[in-house]
């Protein structure tokens, strides 16, 4: 299995760092612009496979993207962070040509490959995949839901102080400070509804918390977060790698699904090798609906920004 990573900053290079410590892919090349710093970032976190017992082989390239041909996936993460204060639909005028034009040249050498989006404005940059590509839309995956979902469990851990792996719950909707949809409704504590434990007001404050996530860690960094982007991003890979059939919600083109047509947002997916292997359809309550409805008309609206 060969993964190209584009984009050797905070998260491409977290990203290439947790597919080789989970060993699965027998390569990795990391791909920037800035001279020699994909080829630095693989030669350092190369001197950790010692230390990591990995076996994954990870080069870098500044934008040789001959050395990518073949690639198996392919994750984009190529593009400038938001700052605090910003929004992500704030970035689309710098990362979609930048988006656009990185995609060509990874389907130019890997034309079989299955992409991972993960530039901002995420949903929107997928769905600009799609349409400057033309790939099967099972080949094209937009990275957020996964993170969403992580970080709206920590926040459940945190409010029933519980640990991290007693709880479940999932995020589905635009990948945005506004958009997202914690499923509080269907969260869980080992199967039994968390509604049981804490508060209706206190579920409230986590699905705010969780929407605004990617934002508080931004204002705490002054950049945005890497370390669970780039875990999320393994995972995925890691489900298609090795044929996982692993659920997780994603940024995936609709046709009808959840009453949504021509758009890029997120729902529940299965995971396996080849990519995007069916899109699942739960049953929403109609406030789950008409959030949802809500979420994909500003994705829709930062869409039409797009120049395509
Ligand atoms: N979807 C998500 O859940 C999620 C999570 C975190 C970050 N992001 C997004 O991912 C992107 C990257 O974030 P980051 O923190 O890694 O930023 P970063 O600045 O640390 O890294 C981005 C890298 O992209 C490189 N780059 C720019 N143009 C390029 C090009 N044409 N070809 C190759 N490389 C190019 C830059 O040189 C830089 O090294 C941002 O748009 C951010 O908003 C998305
Ligand atoms: O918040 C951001 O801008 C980056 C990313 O989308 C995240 O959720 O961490």
């Amino acid at each position: 299995m060969k993964i190209t990573v584009v984009g050797a900053g905070a998260v491409g290079a977290s990203c290439a760092e947790y597919i080789a410590i989970k060993n699965f892919a027998s390569e990795v090349v990391l791909v920037d612009i800035k001279e020699g710093y994909a080829e630095g970032k693989a030669m350092d976190l190369m001197q950790t496979a010692s230390l990591n017992g990995f076996d994954t082989k990870i080069t870098g390239t500044t934008g040789d993207y001959a050395k990518t041909a073949g690639s198996d996936v392919v994750v984009i993460t190529s593009g400038i962070p938001r700052k605090p204060g910003m929004t992500r639909e704030e970035l689309i005028g710098i990362n979609a040509g930048i988006v656009k034009s990185v995609a060509s040249s990874l389907i130019e050498h890997s034309p079989n490959t299955i992409v991972i989006v993960v530039s901002n404005p995420m949903d929107t940059m997928t769905y600009l995949v799609h349409k400057t590509t033309g790939l099967p839309k099972n080949r094209i995956i937009g990275m957020g839901g996964a993170l969403d979902s992580a970080r709206f469990k920590y926040r459940l851990a945190e409010a029933l102080e519980a640990p991290i792996s007693d709880v479940d719950g999932m995020v589905i909707g635009g990948h945005s400070d506004t958009g997202m949809v914690p499923i509080t409704r269907l969260a869980t504590r080992n199967s039994v509804p968390v509604s049981k434990f804490i508060s209706e007001e206190r579920l409230s404050q986590v699905a705010e918390d969780t929407k605004v996530g990617g934002a508080t860690l931004t204002k705490l960094l002054g950049t945005s977060a890497w370390y669970a982007p780039g875990a999320a991003v393994s995972a995925l890979a890691q489900a298609i790698a090795c044929d996982q059939k692993k659920m997780f919600p994603c940024s995936a083109l609709l046709e009808g699904e959840y009453g949504l047509k021509d758009i890029c947002i997120g729902v529940p997916v299965i995971l396996g090798a080849n990519g995007i292997e069916k899109i699942v359809e739960i049953e929403l309550s109609e406030a789950e609906k008409a959030k949802m409805k809500e979420s994909a008309q500003g994705v829709s609206a930062t869409n039409s920004l797009l120049e395509v």
